[in-house]
C-alpha cells in the first residue's frame, strides 16, 4: 500500500537572532543583527500508511511542531521531501488543506466572537463541503462530542475542554483523510482528556481517518496510537510499536513471586533476580515475549507459590528511564 504521509530525509533550519550583551550590543543588534542557524528537524524519514494512528513525541524543542507545520503546508522543508496524499503540502497548500484536518491545541481555529454553530457554517463555506455531507457530519459530530448544550454559545464563553471538543469536531467537518493534532489534550482535565482520547480512537477505527498527533501526555499515545515516532534534537530516535519500544530501550518486565514460605534458592531461566530473600522474590525478565506459564512452569515441583504479579513498564516509565540515563550524573 502506498504511504499516505511520507518524510524523506527532511530538515528544517531556522535562523535565530543572537542578542549581543550591553548597550553597545543592543545598538549592534539594531544596526547589524547577528543570527545563527538552528536545525529544528535534522534528516528525518518515515512513512505512514492510510488508517494508522501515530504519536509523534519528544522533549521541548525536539522539532515536533515544526514537522507538523511542514506536513500541513505551513512551512516548507529546508531540504528533503514531505509528501501528503501524494502532494507537496506547501506547494499545493489549498488542495492539501481540503483533504486534511488540523488542530493546534494552543491556537484556536474557531471564530472567537461567533456562536459555535456559525464557526461550523463558515468552515462549510470555506471548504465547500456539500450540504448533505455537512449536515450528516454536523449531526454525528455534535452527538459524538456532546456539543449540543453549547452549540449556540460564543466560542469565547466555552471552557477549554468544550472548545477543544469543538475544534476537533470542526476539523472533521469536511471528511478529511488525515487529522493532524498538535497537543490536543494540553491543559485539559482528566475527564475532558478521556472524552478526546475516546473520540479520536473511534474516529480512527470507524472512519479510518489517519491520525498523527504530538503530545507530552504519554497516556494519549497509549490510548490512541499503536505506533510512535520519537524525536530528540531534531533527529529520529525511535519508530515502532510500544512493544518494540520496550525491547529497543531495554525496559524489562518485572515479575514478583510470592511463596507460602521462604523457598530457599530460586532460579528462573534467563531472569535476573532482584530481591533474593524471604517469601517474596522479584526478577527482571528477559527481553522476549516468553509467557508467564513458560516462566513459572520452570520452577521446581513442589514450590508453594501463592501469588504472581507481572509489572509491564508503561511508555512513560520507559521514556523517563531513557532520558534519565542520558543526563550526566
Ligand atoms: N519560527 C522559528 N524561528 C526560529 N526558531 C524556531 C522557529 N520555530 C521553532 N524554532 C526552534 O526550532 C526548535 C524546534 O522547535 P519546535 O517548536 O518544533 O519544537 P517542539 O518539539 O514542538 O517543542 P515543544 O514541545 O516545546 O512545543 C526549537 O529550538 C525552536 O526554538
Amino acid at each position: 500500500m502506498a504511504a499516505i504521509i511520507s518524510a524523506d530525509n527532511v530538515a528544517k533550519i531556522f535562523r535565530q537572532r543572537v542578542r549581543q550583551p550591553g548597550v553597545l550590543g543592543a545598538f549592534r543588534d539594531f544596526v547589524a543583527p547577528v543570527s545563527k542557524p538552528v536545525k529544528a528537524v535534522d534528516g528525518i524519514s518515515f512513512a505512514i500508511q492510510p488508517g494508522e494512528a501515530v504519536g509523534y513525541l519528544g522533549p521541548n524543542g525536539a522539532g515536533k511542531s515544526t514537522m507538523i507545520k511542514m506536513l500541513t503546508g505551513i512551512l516548507a522543508p529546508s531540504s528533503g521531501t514531505v509528501t501528503v496524499l501524494g502532494r507537496h503540502p506547501q506547494q499545493e497548500r489549498v488542495a492539501n488543506a481540503r483533504e486534511i484536518g488540523a488542530v493546534f491545541g494552543q491556537r484556536t481555529q474557531l471564530w472567537w466572537e461567533l456562536p459555535l454553530s456559525e464557526s461550523f457554517e463558515l468552515h462549510r463555506r470555506m471548504y465547500r463541503v456539500p450540504e448533505p455531507v455537512f449536515q450528516r457530519n454536523r449531526a454525528d459530530l455534535i452527538d459524538m462530542m456532546e456539543l449540543s448544550s453549547f452549540i449556540g454559545r460564543p466560542v469565547r464563553h466555552l471552557s477549554l475542554g468544550q472548545r477543544m471538543r469543538a475544534e476537533i469536531a470542526m476539523a472533521l467537518m469536511h471528511d478529511p483523510k488525515i487529522l493532524f493534532l498538535d497537543e490536543p489534550t494540553i491543559g485539559l482535565d482528566v475527564v475532558a482528556k478521556d472524552v478526546v482520547r475516546k473520540f479520536l480512537t473511534r474516529i480512527n477505527r470507524e472512519r479510518g481517518t489517519t491520525i498523527i498527533l504530538t503530545t507530552h501526555d504519554l497516556q494519549d499515545i497509549e490510548e490512541i496510537c499503536p505506533r510512535l515516532i520519537m524525536v530528540d534534537e531534531g533527529k529520529l530516535l525511535f519508530d515502532g510499536s510500544i512493544a518494540d519500544l520496550r525491547v529497543t530501550f531495554g525496559a524489562k518486565r518485572r515479575l514478583t513471586l510470592e511463596f507460602a514460605h521462604d523457598p530457599g534458592h530460586v532460579e528462573l531461566a534467563d531472569a535476573e533476580p532482584l530481591a533474593g530473600e524471604g517469601a517474596v522474590r522479584e526478577f527482571l525478565l528477559p527481553d522476549d515475549n516468553r509467557s508467564l506459564v513458560q516462566l513459572i512452569g520452570a520452577l521446581p515441583a513442589g514450590s508453594d507459590l501463592r501469588d504472581v504479579r507481572l509489572h509491564e513498564p508503561g511508555i512513560e516509565e520507559i521514556i523517563r528511564t531513557h532520558y534519565q540515563s542520558k543526563v550526566p550524573a
